[in-house]
């Protein structure tokens, strides 16, 4: 927060009112910011990174595998001509937010989290970035993992759910089919996920163990009671997030465009 206050003292302001307009005519770009940022932020820096197109010697993290089912990047554009229309009025800004193409290649620093990675593990990432224990996943969609049996631990209410969705235990990667993870309110923000998972209802292996590990489960009772304890721990989650380690002074670069460095234009 305030990252431009000096040279680009109305850039919130403005981010947050595209964001607003673009969430009205797009609901679900509210899916695609948040997994932006934790994609961009987690690794490394919130250094725009992501955002890189490929060049012909490195392959943007867009492209690597973790990013698969990213969408909605073209907005993004309209946010940013917002910005540069604002910052022709006014002074340039001579603070950063990108790293250079080459750093982008496939993650530096490690990847986002798996869809099959152990809880510890990703306490493990999560305690690295200063969020502890008590980290939030809420409004998701996934292409289901496959089903080759049915695991015995999913509430037998939801595995027809399921099964519908992914019959196949190898399933056709063209005919992706979108599995919610929260069934009862999919486009709300709210603490239903942590319901869900307290009744077998996950859909990664992961929001499985968070409803089970003696570390997280706490929270997950917690959070599943109060919905104002989700939300302000959420948001604190959030906001440390987005504060990871941004490049300053002359470690970056502001970008003229999102998707290329400005040495390449
Ligand atoms: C904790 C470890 C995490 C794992 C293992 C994980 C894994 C995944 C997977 C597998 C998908 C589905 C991709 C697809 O098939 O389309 C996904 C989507 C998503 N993730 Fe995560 N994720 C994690 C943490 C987070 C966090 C911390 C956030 C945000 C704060 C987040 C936000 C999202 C969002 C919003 C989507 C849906 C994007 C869309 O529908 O466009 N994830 N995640
Ligand atoms: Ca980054």
């Amino acid at each position: 927060m305030n990252f431009y206050k000096d040279s680009c003292p109305q850039a919130e302001e403005i981010i947050k009112e595209q964001v607003g307009l673009l969430y009205k005519r797009h609901k679900n770009t509210a899916f695609s910011w948040l997994r932006n940022i934790f994609h961009d932020c987690a690794v490394e820096s919130c250094d725009a990174s992501l955002l890189l197109d490929s060049t012909r010697r490195t392959l943007s993290e867009k492209e690597a595998d973790r990013s698969f089912g990213m969408r909605n990047f073209r907005y993004l554009d309209t946010i940013k001509e917002a910005l540069e229309r604002s910052a022709l009025r006014s002074s340039p800004a001579p603070t950063s937010s990108s790293s250079l193409p080459e750093k982008a290649l496939h993650f530096p620093g490690g990847v986002p989290p798996d869809h099959n990675e152990s809880i510890s593990s990703i306490l493990d990432k999560f305690n690295a970035l200063g969020i502890n224990t008590r980290w939030p996943h809420p409004l998701r969609q996934a292409r289901p993992p496959p089903l080759p049996e049915v695991d015995p631990a999913i509430n037998p209410d939801h595995i027809p759910h399921m099964l519908k969705k992914c019959p196949d235990s190898i399933p056709d990667p063209k005919a992706v089919q979108y599995v919610r993870n929260d069934r009862g309110t999919p486009m709300k923000l709210d603490n239903n996920y942590y319901r869900n998972i307290l009744d077998n209802k996950g859909l990664l292996m992961v929001d499985h163990q968070l409803a089970y590990d003696s570390r997280t489960r706490p929270f997950v009772l917690k959070m599943a009671k109060s919905e104002d304890y989700f939300f302000q721990e959420f948001s604190r989650a959030i906001q440390i997030l987005s504060e990871n380690n941004p490049l300053t002074g002359t470690k970056g670069e502001v970008r003229k465009q999102c998707n290329v460095a400005n040495k390449l234009h």
